[in-house]
């Protein structure tokens, strides 16, 4: 890919992802930059990756070619409009959004420029295991583009949605989902450790099991993931037992309604922010 010098505004969960995942991928140390304005997070980038570091977001603006837009959503107004009233230019800078419930139009309005794509990546991006979706503006030229997907292509995959609203929906399927494995996998670690195994053994038997069942879904690309589950399920068996209790108590209209109650709120925030 095209390596660019990158920056990030914003040194948080999200960025820590990108970052580590670009640099497994072999993107230069030397070519990123992280800026936020406390230093501890700063200072644990530089150590574990070796990158340039500031707490001066407009240096990030005056050093980089493409600079990600990493900062809490309530915050970006507030961030944008202090580096322009420190005049810093905007406007010859690729800017990758990976906020929610901000839309371009706003994003434009708030920078004064154009040239901005809108992702929704998720932490897995940590392992190179991301799940990216992307959104830009017929403006935007093939090369934006394709830095953007390139670069989130090295920490996982990608999905292009031609309506912006499609990224609502990325959120609700991937953006926020790593948290919805992550609470299911509490609540079985919950029970194993109520049925006598200590924390460790029940976080193994839960995570093993679930890289099990993700793994078992990648390998197999042309089994249904009903299929799948099927295949556990043994016909008056135990799984019949449990799968039946998940269904009478309406799993699947519940994680409908997570998802839809997801999507509302970024819907929200864009009416909001
Ligand atoms: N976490 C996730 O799974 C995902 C998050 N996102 C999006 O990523 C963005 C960041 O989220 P996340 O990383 O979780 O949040 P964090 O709170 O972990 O990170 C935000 C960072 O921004 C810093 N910050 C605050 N004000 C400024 C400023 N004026 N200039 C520069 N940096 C500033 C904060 O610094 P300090 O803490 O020192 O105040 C903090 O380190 C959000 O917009 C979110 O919607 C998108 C997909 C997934
Ligand atoms: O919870 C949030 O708002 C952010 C966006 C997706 C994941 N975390």
């Amino acid at each position: 890919m095209e390596e660019k010098k990158l920056a990030f505004i914003g040194a948080g969960n999200m960025s820590r992802s990108l970052i580590s995942g670009l640099i497994q991928a072999g993107y230069p140390a030397h070519l990123i930059m992280a800026t936020n304005p406390s230093i501890s997070k700063l200072e644990k980038l530089a150590a574990d990756f070796g990158i340039h570091i500031s707490q001066d977001n407009g240096q990030a603006l005056e050093w980089a070619q493409a600079v990600v837009l990493a900062v809490k959503p309530q915050m970006m107004a507030s961030m944008l409009a202090d580096l322009q009233a420190q005049g810093a230019k905007l406007d010859n800078t690729l800017l990758i959004s990976i906020a929610a419930g901000i839309n371009v139009a706003r994003l434009q309005e708030m920078t004064g420029q154009t040239r901005i794509i809108r992702t929704m990546p998720n932490t897995p991006s940590l392992l190179g295991l991301g799940m990216t979706g992307l959104y830009a503006r017929p403006n935007i030229s093939q090369g934006d583009r394709d830095y953007a997907e390139h670069m989130m292509q090295a920490v996982g995959k990608t999905l292009w949605v031609d309506e912006e609203d499609g990224i609502n929906h990325i959120i609700a399927a991937a953006g926020s989902a790593p948290a919805y494995f992550f609470l299911f996998m509490e609540a079985m670690a919950a029970h194993a450790i109520q049925s006598g195994f200590s924390e460790q053994d029940a976080r193994l038997l839960v995570q093993q099991t679930a890289l099990g069942a993700a793994n078992m879904v990648v390998a197999n690309p042309d089994t249904g993931l009903g299929e799948l589950r099927a295949q556990v399920t043994s016909k008056g068996g135990t799984t019949a037992q449990a799968i039946a209790h998940f269904q009478e108590q309406g799993l699947e209209h519940l994680v409908a309604n997570a998802m839809t109650a997801a999507v509302t709120r970024a819907r929200e925030l864009e009416t909001q922010l």
